[in-house]
């Protein structure tokens, strides 16, 4: 009986971005007239190219064009791909840049429909938007008790958090204190943990703390002791690829890759 593969997982093209010889462009540099300036956010020259590309831009922003191709063409080495990335920096930080050369198309893994599929859909971002329970909160104490003999069990602790008007002691397994050490957590930090991922955002150190120390480095942020209940729902904004999430599925069902929009 013929073998039935009802999924296979999503293969990638390119690991490694060449994003190198780009990493000077921060923008296309052009003022509100959409007139390019002499040197800006990492452009130079190519005054009109960038011009154009600006207006285009223009329309994208402004909700005139979608789902179109620009097509650049020009000598070697002169911009072209510099001009794409300004573009899609321009858009937003969180605009996914995709890049492939002639050559990479040509496989023996992958067919060209496949290569071409994927570099697409890695250009393609998407906003999820979603709900979650967090806790957030001061941390007051972080108390570990570490096995007598090594190796013997695993790490166990307590967490205390507060806001401005209550406290908790939450259990912590070793995931939990293996994350809170990585996140170098400390009493005074004003932190936030996803119920569900277990991920520890450090938000920063409570104003309270503020005088603790003489010197601080300038990267310290001080925030409020938050206030209310230390479980919150909270709206969080991811930005994916459509490629991210193909790989995403492929790995966790095992059974069907379809997303459905
Ligand atoms: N106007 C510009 N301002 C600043 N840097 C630029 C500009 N144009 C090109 N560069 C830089 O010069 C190098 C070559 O440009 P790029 O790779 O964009 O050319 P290309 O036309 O895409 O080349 P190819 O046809 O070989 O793909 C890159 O490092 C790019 O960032």
């Amino acid at each position: 009986m013929a073998e039935v593969r009802l999924s296979s997982e999503t293969r990638d093209l390119t690991r490694v971005e060449r994003i190198g010889a780009h990493s000077h462009i921060r923008g296309l540099g052009l003022d509100s007239a959409l007139e390019a300036r002499a040197v800006s956010e990492g452009m130079v020259g190519q005054t009109s190219a960038r011009k154009a590309a600006g207006v285009i831009l223009q329309m994208i922003k402004d909700g005139k064009i979608a789902g179109r191709a620009v097509l650049i063409a020009g000598q070697p080495g002169t911009g072209k791909t510099a001009i794409a990335m300004g573009m899609a920096k321009s858009l937003g930080l969180e605009t996914p840049f995709a890049m492939i050369s002639g050559s990479e198309i040509f496989s023996l893994e992958m067919s060209k429909t496949e290569a071409l599929m994927q570099a697409l859909r890695k250009a393609i971002g998407v906003r999820i938007k979603e709900e979650t329970e967090i806790i957030e909160g001061e941390v007051v104490e972080v108390q570990i008790d570490r096995p007598a003999v090594a190796g013997a069990a695993s790490k166990t602790g307590k967490l205390t958090l507060k806001t401005t008007e209550m406290e908790t002691v939450y259990d912590l397994g070793a995931k939990m204190i293996e994350a809170l050490g990585k996140e170098k957590v400390q009493s005074g930090d004003v932190i936030a943990i996803d119920k569900a991922s277990g991920k520890i955002t450090k938000l920063g150190r409570s104003f309270a703390r503020s005088r603790d120390y003489d010197a601080m480095g300038p990267q310290v942020k001080f925030v409020q002791c938050p206030d209310g209940e230390l479980q919150k729902r909270k709206e969080v904004v991811h930005c994916v690829t459509l490629h991210e999430i193909d790989v995403i599925n492929s790995r966790n069902t095992g059974i069907s890759s379809a997303v459905h929009w």
